[in-house]
This record gives structure tokens, sequence and C-alpha cells, in this order.
């Protein structure tokens, strides 16, 4: 069974995550350890349409596992999303003679994934996204770096909006999901968070729970905005307005995706990776890795992106805790 896959290929799509690199690097290197050639797609799902390909062997993914972005470029492709390009990549498998193809990104990349193991070609699914909204896995590759990094950030701003006694509204990453903005405000100790599942009530989740900080003693206030929940800079001038502060806006933006991976994402990544190629050889298709109960599994890609996520209650409760005293 093992033979019957001689060469893959292996590409990153969709929004890249810090970690994306040490996945590649594993898929390169463990592809290789089991006599399967693998070519880099550069340029995501439009890189396959284009054959758009650099040859990989293992000095081409050296020194690449402490750092962020990815060294096979993103990129987001309308033209995957038709039968047409559908059918134009999968005419660049058999060109290349791919066995099947390692395509690291998020939900959408995944979806791209299933058209195309549809058309049959062998396709594994490695989460990469710093979102971490990928229903099937418990972890996404680049979450711990996004996360760490917007902590970072936040406890920089807290130490000007303390000196001053100032409200600080930040702005973080996920323009569908709040997994990023409710980890972070519980790891900054946010005064409240905004995130895109729980409908957006600003009496109840902004001037209550402020006019509560401000009872209990703080001068200062760190408001966390998802920004998928509302535009940070609304947020600030209906703070202004309604209590009369005098907030300060900041959209971390794109600084939360870039930058050198965690330990744990480069850990993750190399797991999932080997994981992916090992699916691979056995000769197995459209299925996605995944973090589930502590272990990496694969699973079909289907049942994967039916299942249907919500922001973990439990956390949310805490969260409700934490800034209703
Ligand atoms: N339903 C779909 N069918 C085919 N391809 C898709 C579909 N959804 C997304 N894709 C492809 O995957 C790419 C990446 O998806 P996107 O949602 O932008 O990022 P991510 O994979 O990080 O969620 C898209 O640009 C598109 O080419
Ligand atoms: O890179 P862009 O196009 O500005 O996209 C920003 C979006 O990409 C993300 O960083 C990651 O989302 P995806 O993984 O779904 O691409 C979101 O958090 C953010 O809303
Ligand atoms: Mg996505």
């Amino acid at each position: 069974m093992e033979n019957a896959v001689k060469r893959i290929g292996v590409l990153t799509s969709g929004g890249d995550a810090p970690g994306m690199n040490a996945c590649i690097r594993a898929v390169v290197r463990s592809a290789l350890g089991r006599g399967i050639e693998c070519v880099g797609i550069r340029r995501g799902w439009s890189g396959l349409i284009n054959g758009d390909i650099m040859p990989m062997d293992s000095a081409s993914v050296s020194r690449i596992i402490n750092r962020g972005g990815t060294m096979l470029y993103t990129a987001r492709s309308d033209e995957f999303r038709t039968e047409a390009g559908q059918q134009r990549a999968v005419n660049t498998c058999k060109l290349l003679g791919l066995d099947g193809v390692v395509a690291i990104g998020g939900d959408g990349t995944f979806r791209g994934a299933q058209e195309l193991s549809k058309r049959g070609i062998a396709v594994v699914g490695i989460p990469g996204t710093i979102d971490e909204d990928i229903v099937c896995t418990d972890y996404t590759i680049g979450f711990d770096t996004a996360a760490n990094t917007a902590v970072e950030c936040i406890d920089r701003l807290r130490d000007t909006m303390q000196s001053h006694e100032r409200c600080s509204v930040v702005e973080v990453m996920g323009r569908h999901a709040g997994y990023l903005a409710l980890y972070v405000a519980m790891a900054v100790g946010a005064t409240a968070v905004l995130v895109p599942e729980v409908p957006y009530d600003f009496e109840h989740q902004v001037v209550e729970k402020i006019r509560r900080a401000r009872l209990g003693g703080k001068t200062n206030f760190m408001i966390v905005v998802a920004e998928g929940a509302a535009s940070g800079i609304a947020v600030g001038d209906e703070i202004r307005r309604e209590l009369g502060l005098d907030p300060r806006v900041t959209i971390l933006g794109h600084i939360q995706r870039g930058g050198s991976p965690t330990a744990h994402d480069r850990v993750m990544a190399t797991r999932m990776g080997v994981e992916a190629v090992r699916v691979l050889a056995e000769g197995r298709s459209s299925r996605v890795i995944c973090y589930r109960d502590g272990r990496i599994i694969d699973m079909d890609i289907d049942e994967g992106l039916r299942m249907q996520k919500t922001l973990d209650p439990e956390e949310l409760a805490v969260m409700e805790t934490m800034t209703g005293v």
C-alpha cells in the first residue's frame, strides 16, 4: 500500500499562521523519510491551478522551523471556487504525477480540499489559522503564537492606560470567530470582551462591566473586541458618548499573524505534518488532521466540516464571572 504513493504536493492557503513553516518542514522531511518525493505548491489553490511549483528537498526546509509566515506564500483564490478552476487544479496534479496533496489552512481551504477529493485527488488538510475556528479540532496551528503576541501587546497598553487612568479598546482578529478574543481577554484580565458569537449588547456587555469595575475602585479599563463583533473605533465612540470617558482605540491587526511561532505551535505543526503524510502514505484521502482529547487523529473532511462549534460555554461563564465583580 505504502509504495503506491510516490509523490505528493504541499501548499498553504487562506490567512497565514505562525507555525505553517514548521508544518511544511515536517511534511517534507517525513515524506522523504518514507521515500516519497515532495513538491512545494506556491500561493495555495491558485498555485495548484497554475502549476506554480518548487522542488522540495531536506535542505529546502532548513532554518524555517522558527520563522513565521509561510515560505510557500499563501493566497485566496476565487477561481478555485469554480468547477473550471478545480478541474485545472486536477489537471496540474495529473501532469505532475501527484498522488496526493497536503493542504495547510483554515475551513475555506478544507472546503476546497473536499472539492478536489471529489474529483479523485487524495487530499489531507491540516488546520492552520490563528482563529482556531475549525470545528473538528481542539487546536489550530498559529493560535498560541497569535494569542501570546496579542497578550504581550495588551500588557504594554495596560501600562500606559494605568498611568493615565484611561479606557483602552483593543480590536483583535477574528472576522467570524471569537476564540482568540475570549482567550486573550481572559489572559489579560480584561474589563469586558465582545465576540461575534454573542449578540452585541452595549449596555450589558460594556457599560455595566465598566461601571462595576469603577465601583470596585478601578480607574482604567480594558475592552477587548473581536473584529467580527464590532469595530473597535465604533465601540470607542460609543463609550465616549455614553460614559464620558476618553478611550484610546488600538487595532492589533496583522501584527497578530506574524512572528516566530511558540514552542507549542512548532510542536503541534510538526506532529500534524507527520500525521498527514502517514495518512496519505496509507492511501487515504479526504481527511483532516485534528487534535482531539489530547491526541492527533484524522477525520473525514465532510464529517469534520459538518460539526457545529460554538464558544466553550464554560469559558464564557468564567469570563462573565471575572468581569462581573
Ligand atoms: N466552498 C469552497 N469551495 C471551493 N474552494 C473554496 C471554498 N471555500 C474556500 N475555498 C478556497 O479556499 C481558499 C481559502 O479559504 P479562506 O476562507 O479564504 O481561508 P481559510 O482556509 O484560512 O479559512 C479560498 O480562497 C478558496 O480558494
Ligand atoms: O489577511 P486578511 O485578508 O486581512 O484577513 C484577515 C482575516 O484573516 C484571519 O487572520 C484568519 O482567517 P482565515 O484563517 O479564515 O483566513 C482572520 O482572523 C482575519 O479576520
Ligand atoms: Mg477561515
